[in-house]
């Protein structure tokens, strides 16, 4: 009997751990699929390119695609019948000489009459595409926008270049809601633009009604729906009213619909075209490289991050305008406290605020009475500043397209810009809790945590990945700090710290304990409770590496997130994720690239270097906390008793 559970465990123990390598290998394979996925996209795009020029050389040819890239050449042309008044308008009207990539041909495809979904890089010039159209079209144009106060903003600049505009919101009179109605159906057109909410279009009859009129009339000459993705659930900015949109399409067929959107992937706009009731509509996809925007990331050390942030601010970017984002209506008036102590004119913005007082830190900032603004995200939608020359965050965001959104306020004139981050261990815990009841919330976050992660990879070549697009690295021309400063990171052996702190997490799983990664931290760094430190193999790492690897683990499956709910509050604990088994096998390994400030060579083995660096290269930028730790260093392995 004993013989036989002797063997039925000894075939379990088996069956386990072959079942753990096939584990393994299916995540090797997931992440080549990945790798090979990119470069086949890669590829394609360049056999498109050659397709399409075989085709215009007349040789033999695939299927035509539905917009081919001779398609859009035809639409760049500027011999419509109505290029002459528009390029006139663009100069006389809003005081610019040239268009911006993709602008002539979005306006001349709505002009045309098309239906359109017009994806670009925030602060490119979308707005140019309906309104310079809607000057040249007889009636007006309704534009639905999510919010009043962006609404307000376009209002003030369309009345400083004398184009008529309305808005019809909850905040309008009796009065101007009676004249708006009535300029609907006025042949003469009093406005050339008409700016409503989505709520405005699914609960007032009255509009609709005068909107089936003008429409019957002529005079509903084009729909614009400003920031499009948020039709979509699987859009970060998702609105419900924005559901009920598709009305427009099906009340008003003939009226050629613009979709605008700075985020907006392949996927999102399926969905939009869906909910919108749009046949066929053609997407224009500016290319979401900003060149002149440089990317970095930085170590975040809570003590002295505001510290480092001021510096920037008054070395690099004497008398600049700037933002800096943060994490919480606190953190805002913390820290604009902060930078103003340190003579900085800084001041706070969050959603809180007084309207009255949000739009006069706007308007100070507009006009360069102040040098920065210290925002949660809800500075963002309508800021229309050209000359920012940087924006720090100093808490990481939620995701990749909230980052590329909030940095890309920074550099709308097309000079330089920088775009920097603040990496902290805690914040992503406080964000993570945060976004735990949104759908894609832990996996977006994750991806924004691999970008700061990441030390060996163009920082635009992994924005790229989250806007269907591909980016070549040697594109980034040294314009983010991994293509600056290459090769300065080295490959590590983890396998032996990551069996020791996964031990700590199991331990405490077993005496019911639950521990959060700060608590996983300093258990490992051997500073958490006495009895903790009996049992646990004390790190020889640094503070800033456990950090580092205790992310790896994370955000490679060996550990996971333990989210624990009061009525108040939400903790995030530590347990054992889907690969933590995988570290029992001897023969399981788990390499890691760290950067070279962050690893002291002395407690990692390093399995191999990156090109072109010698061993003996200094490790630059000690932080306090590095050196502070290098006192606890002592290599201790303590052991049960
Ligand atoms: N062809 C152009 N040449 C120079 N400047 C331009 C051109 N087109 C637009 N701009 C300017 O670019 C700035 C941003 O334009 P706009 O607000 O339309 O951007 P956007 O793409 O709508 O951004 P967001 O996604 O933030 O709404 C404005 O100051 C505008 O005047």
């Amino acid at each position: 009997m004993a013989n036989n559970l002797d063997d039925s465990q000894a075939e379990l123990d088996s069956v386990e751990a072959e079942l753990e390598m096939v584990e393994l290998q299916i995540s090797e394979l997931l992440e080549k699929q990945t790798k090979l996925n990119s470069r086949k996209n890669k590829l394609l795009q360049n056999l498109e390119g050659a397709c399409s020029s075989a085709q215009s050389s007349g040789s033999s040819k695939p299927p035509k695609p539905s917009f081919s890239k001779q398609d859009l050449e035809h639409y760049e042309e500027s011999d419509f019948s109505w290029s002459k008044e528009v390029q006139a308008k663009l100069c006389s009207v809003f005081q610019l000489s040239n268009f911006r990539p993709l602008q002539r041909a979005a306006i001349n495809l709505s002009m045309s009459g098309k239906d359109l979904f017009l994806v670009m890089p925030t602060g490119r010039g979308k707005s140019l595409c309906y309104q310079l159209p809607a000057l040249c079209s007889k009636g007006f144009t309704l534009v639905i926008a999510p919010l009043v106060s962006l609404m307000e903003d376009q209002l003030m600049y369309l009345k400083s270049v004398d184009v008529p505009a309305v808005t019809l919101n909850a905040s309008s009179t009796k009065e101007d809601s009676k004249r708006v109605l009535a300029g609907m159906i006025d042949k003469n057109s009093p406005f050339k633009l008409l700016y409503v909410t989505p709520e405005k279009i699914a609960k007032s009859k009255l509009l609709m009604s005068k909107l089936d009129k003008a429409y019957n009339m002529g005079l509903l000459a084009r729909i614009a729906v400003d920031e499009v993705h948020c039709c979509s659930q699987w859009g970060h900015d998702f609105r419900p009213d924005y559901k009920l949109l598709g009305i427009l399409k099906r009340q008003f067929p003939k009226v050629p619909l613009v979709g605008l959107t700075a985020t907006a992937t392949s996927n999102v706009l399926k969905d939009c075209q869906k909910i919108l009731c749009v046949q066929e509509p053609i997407t224009l996809t500016a290319p979401f490289n900003r060149p002149n925007l440089y990317y970095e990331v930085r170590f975040k050390d809570n003590e002295d991050c505001t510290d480092q942030i001021a510096q920037l601010i008054r070395e690099r970017y004497k008398n600049q305008s700037g933002i800096v984002y943060v994490f919480s209506q606190k953190d805002a008036a913390a820290v604009a406290t902060d930078l103003q102590k340190k003579n900085i004119l800084a001041q706070p913005y969050h959603a809180n605020m007084e309207p009255s007082d949000k739009s006069l830190v706007h308007q100070r900032w507009s006009s360069k009475k102040i040098q920065v603004v210290v925002a949660t995200v809800a500075f963002g939608m309508g800021i229309d500043k050209a000359d920012v020359r940087f924006v720090i965050h100093h808490t990481i965001s939620k995701s990749i397209e909230n980052y590329y959104q909030e940095s890309g306020r920074a550099g709308r004139d097309d000079g330089s810009a920088d775009c920097i981050v603040f990496f902290g261990f805690a914040d992503i815990f406080r964000i993570s809790t945060m976004v735990v009841m949104e759908n894609t919330g832990q996996q977006k976050l994750q991806n924004m945590v691999a970008y700061c992660q990441n030390v060996d990879r163009c920082r635009r070549a992994m924005m790229a990945i989250h806007f269907d697009e591909v980016w070549n690295d040697d594109e980034c021309n040294q314009m983010c700090d991994v293509c600056r400063h290459g090769n300065d990171y080295i490959t590590m052996d983890i396998t032996k710290h990551a069996r020791d702190v996964v031990t700590i997490v199991e331990m405490a799983s077993s005496m019911d304990e639950k521990l959060t990664p700060l608590k996983v931290c300093d258990a490992w760094l051997g500073k958490g409770p006495a009895k903790h430190r009996k049992t646990i193999t004390v790190t020889s790492l640094s503070r800033l590496e456990v950090e580092s690897v205790i992310i790896y683990l994370l955000l490679h499956g060996y550990f996971s997130e333990d989210f624990s709910f009061t009525p108040y509050t939400t903790h995030f604990y530590l347990k054992l994720g889907r690969k933590a088994a995988l570290l029992k096998n001897d023969n399981h390994s788990i390499t890691m690239k760290m950067k070279r400030r962050v690893m002291s060579h002395a407690t990692v083995k390093k399995v191999s270097e990156s090109a072109g660096e010698k061993s003996s290269a200094k490790v630059e930028g000690k932080r306090p906390a590095d050196s502070d730790n290098k006192k606890s260093v002592a290599k201790k392995v303590k052991t049960l008793p």
